[in-house]
């Protein structure tokens, strides 16, 4: 089974909503926890608790588990080993992405099954090349994996380099939504919530056939109660937010989730 039938059946069955675990420091006083490896762990499994049953996807930010060292990966270890067991899917957030050779170690290191830090989908820079990440793509298809690759994200300093225009007239941001939809085995794209798609070239059709992350909703502005106005209704759409649901604190975060999940139209 593809990564893209997994998600669909998941997003069929929990709604679209995908909890991103980002352990910030500040985040982590709020809850009371310490700002190191043991804090992000403490965070991150909670997280895991609150969501599983309630959303069918998590996606921790590897950058704030790397910042606490070995310890840090120990730390996202466990926690998608708990994502796993409670049959969450769970999306790497490390935005990888080297020569070909070396994409082979990063599908190793998060797609492999039985691989310490094993996740379900990573998400790759597209910047070396999409086809820097042939060996990648086709290590994640053995896997039934899913590479999600920068397409348009959500931060504004990212539309110059991926609203440019190539000799063929297509935007960087189109021609890498076009390798990724040619390659057809249910790999994704991130489309931040934030962005102007028509204006990346990314029109209804360049995403028809591919699944979308979706940042940028809640603290970066996007509604969750607007995913319909924002991607067409047949895509296959993960509205992704962290630090808005992860205000909530200990206590409030399963209900935070159950809202998250009401706000959105799907
Ligand atoms: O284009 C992108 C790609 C990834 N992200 C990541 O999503 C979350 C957003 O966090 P919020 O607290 O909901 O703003 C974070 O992990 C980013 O690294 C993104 O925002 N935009």
């Amino acid at each position: 089974m593809t990564f893209a039938a997994r998600l669909r059946a998941a997003v069929a069955r929990h709604g679209a909503l995908c909890v991103g675990i980002d352990p910030h420091p500040a985040l982590l006083s709020s809850w009371g926890l310490p700002t190191d490896a043991s804090g992000a762990e403490r965070m991150g499994r909670a997280v895991v608790e609150a969501a599983a049953g309630r959303a069918g996807v998590v996606k921790p930010q590897v950058a704030l588990f790397e910042a606490h060292g070995a310890a840090g990966l120990a730390a996202l270890e466990r926690v998608l080993a708990d994502a796993r067991a409670a049959g969450l899917l769970t999306i790497a957030d490390a935005k990888r992405g080297d020569i070909g050779s070396t994409n082979l170690g990063y599908a190793a290191a998060w797609l492999e099954p039985g691989s310490p830090l094993e996740a379900d989908a990573l998400t790759v820079s597209p910047y070396l090349g999409v086809g820097a990440l042939t060996g990648a793509f086709e290590a994640a298809e053995r896997a039934g994996k899913g590479l999600i690759v920068l397409a348009a994200t959500s931060n504004p300093e990212g539309a110059a380099l991926q609203r440019a225009r190539l000799e063929d007239g297509r935007t960087v941001a189109q021609a890498v939504a076009e390798e990724v939809a040619a390659r057809g085995a249910g790999h994704g794209l991130v489309i931040g919530a934030t962005v102007d798609r028509a204006a990346f070239g990314l029109a209804d059709a360049a995403i028809a056939a591919t699944p979308v992350l979706a940042p940028g909703f809640g603290a970066q502005g996007a509604r969750l109660a607007d995913l319909d106005a924002l991607f067409p209704p047949d895509a296959l759409v993960l509205a992704s937010a962290s630090r808005s649901i992860l205000a909530a604190g200990p206590d409030g975060i399963a209900r935070a989730i159950d809202a998250a999940r009401a706000e959105l139209p799907r």
